[in-house]
């Protein structure tokens, strides 16, 4: 296989480490974005990591208990519920941890764990004592209404609780919206619909005022749906309630299409949208192979990692050539993607390009002497790669009359976005749900649910909020019965995210140690810029 149009891959970061003494001062989130931090925020940022034999850690998650030491608790409800009492060993023991490198040699130490996700035998919420919210936050994703059926499913025929409400339109919906009632009947077929029931938003997080809602409304329990910059509200969020000393579980439940979330196997919605993709290949490939020098080019998301182009190239093996934001690539001469193109076209008489929209910013924006733009959530507004490369391409073909090419561009992003999720996606959100409200009944706070290496962890929030995961630069060998030269693609490799959150910081703390939340966090990797 041949690499054509690749810039040289960009050097990761170095990852930096320190350990500080628990009676020191250190940086928190607040005190990242410039701002003076609060006592509580410093303390809630800390990570609550523990120590055990042969480098051993536990990267642990808050604990109502932490701030309300004298909380009861009760007998799980579970235990009298003849759906699960006579399963043996139900309960997951308080001591079980899922670890996050699995891949280990004899030498190597035990590395970093999570807290395993499960019911636990005693919980900290009396069922007719809790008041559940749900919210929906950020760009839409197949599943979101599974996440959030089960949600209300398994808080009433689980826990017994009847008190669950849903919030409009994302974080605003907290201060500006009535509340929706929630229960299984309301929710019954709503996990065979796109999009979520309770509408979703980008920007107006105001945190005080959504503790005040919370506050206001008696809510214990909030279940916060959302991707990266969700997260980060989330643990503001837990920060606030920690620091007004309220009995309120906040829990995050990952999500984004882009399936870029560091140390989690895979976001929900993944599946689907790899599957969705397969139509828009396909019918780039028969509109290619139907024309003279035919050239499909279909735009897929992934604003800073291209795995849903990369999953779906590689399950088409329709796809000639994959774009992705991870790896640079350049138009003209030697190598350029351009003289690809025309030789693919000798050689094949048809090709087809996957690009992710997160592709080629860089030469776009020099290309037309761009001013970077925000969403109202601070992320930066692409450009369409995919319309801009096509007419790079038609414009280089119109040069060459005796070359006619027909293109056609296809873009189903937001198609793939909206459509209900598959039934992979339904068992996995399924399963996250109720995850995550064990989690909570259990009195954990300030935590993401998501599976590590198949398990089902509680992962703090200042993992689930970034830095982005990208794929590793490198070449895959997709084994084309074609041989070498019918099958280039830029991009390649497997997904590292594993190795890249850099599983190896056990050996430096102590039992009980708390280290500042900045100092052991991975820079984004390559050259991908962090969200704000
Ligand atoms: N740093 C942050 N602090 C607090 N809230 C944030 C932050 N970043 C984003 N948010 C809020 O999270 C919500 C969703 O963020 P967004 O980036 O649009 O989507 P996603 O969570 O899917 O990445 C928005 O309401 C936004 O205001
Ligand atoms: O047009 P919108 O809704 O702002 O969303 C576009 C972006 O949303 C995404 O689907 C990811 O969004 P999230 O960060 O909300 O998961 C990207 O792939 C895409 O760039
Ligand atoms: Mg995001």
């Amino acid at each position: 296989m041949e690499a054509v149009g690749v810039a040289p891959a960009p050097v990761a970061a170095a990852v930096k480490k320190k350990l500080l003494d628990l009676k020191d001062p250190f940086p928190t989130a607040a005190a990242e974005n410039g701002a003076k931090a609060s006592p509580a925020g410093k303390w809630a940022m800390k990570k609550k990591l523990v120590g055990g034999d042969a480098g051993y850690v536990l990267e642990d998650v808050p604990h109502l208990t932490d701030y309300l030491p004298e909380l009861p608790t009760f007998p799980n409800p579970l235990q009298d519920n003849p759906a699960y009492s006579v399963v043996k060993q139900y309960f997951v023991n308080p001591d079980d941890t899922v670890t996050q490198k699995i891949v280990v040699h004899k030498t190597s130490a035990r590395g970093t764990h999570f807290r395993r996700a499960g019911p636990r035998q005693r919980v900290y919420f009396q069922s007719d004592e809790v008041n559940a919210a749900i919210v929906t936050c950020g760009g839409l994703c197949p599943g979101l209404n599974t996440v959030v059926r089960e949600l209300v499913c398994g808080l009433y025929d689980m826990y017994g609780v009847t008190s669950v409400v849903g919030i409009e339109g994302g974080y605003k919906g907290f201060y500006s919206k009535n509340t929706i009632p929630l229960t299984p009947k309301s929710v019954n077929d709503i996990h065979k619909r796109g999009g979520t029931i309770l509408g979703t938003s980008r920007g107006g997080h105001d945190t005080a005022k959504i503790v005040d809602c919370l506050q206001d409304r008696g809510i214990n329990q909030v279940y916060i749906i959302g991707g990266d910059g969700t997260q980060k509200g989330a643990s503001v969020i837990y920060e606030e309630v920690r620091r007004r000393g309220l009995k309120c579980s906040v829990v995050g439940v990952p999500k984004t299409i882009d399936n870029d979330i560091a140390v989690i196997d895979k976001s929900f919605g993944f599946d689907t949208a790899v599957e969705e993709a397969q139509r828009a290949i396909n019918a780039a490939h028969v509109e290619a192979e139907s024309a003279e020098n035919g050239i499909g080019v279909v735009k897929l998301m992934g604003r800073n990692s291209g795995f849903i182009a990369m999953y779906a190239t590689l399950a088409s093996r329709d796809v000639d050539c994959c774009l992705i934001p991870e790896s640079p690539f350049y138009l003209e001469g030697k190598g350029g993607l351009l003289e690809f193109i025309e030789r693919r076209l000798k050689d094949n008489g048809h090709m087809v390009i996957v690009v992710a929209e997160g592709a080629g910013q860089d030469l776009i924006a020099k290309s037309m002497n761009f001013v970077d733009t925000q969403d109202a959530s601070g992320n930066k507004l692409l450009l369409d790669v995919g319309l801009w490369l096509s007419q790079k391409i038609k414009d280089h073909f119109k040069k060459k009359p005796n070359f006619p090419i027909t293109l056609k561009y296809i873009d189903p992003t937001y198609m793939i976005r909206a459509v209900k999720s598959n039934a992979s996606d339904n068992v996995y959100c399924t399963l996250l749900a109720h995850s995550a409200l064990h989690g909570a009944m259990a009195g954990y706070t300030g935590f993401t649910v998501a599976p590590v290496n198949g398990r089902h962890a509680y992962i703090p929030f200042y993992v689930s909020r970034g830095p982005y995961v990208q794929i590793e630069p490198g070449y895959c060998n997709t084994n084309c019965p074609g041989g070498s030269e019918t099958w280039t693609i830029f991009v390649f490799a497997e997904d590292h995210r594993e190795a890249e959150q850099g599983g190896d910081h056990g050996p430096d703390v102590g039992e009980g140690a708390v280290l500042d939340e900045p100092a052991l966090l991975p820079e984004p990797r390559g050259r991908g810029e962090h969200e704000a």
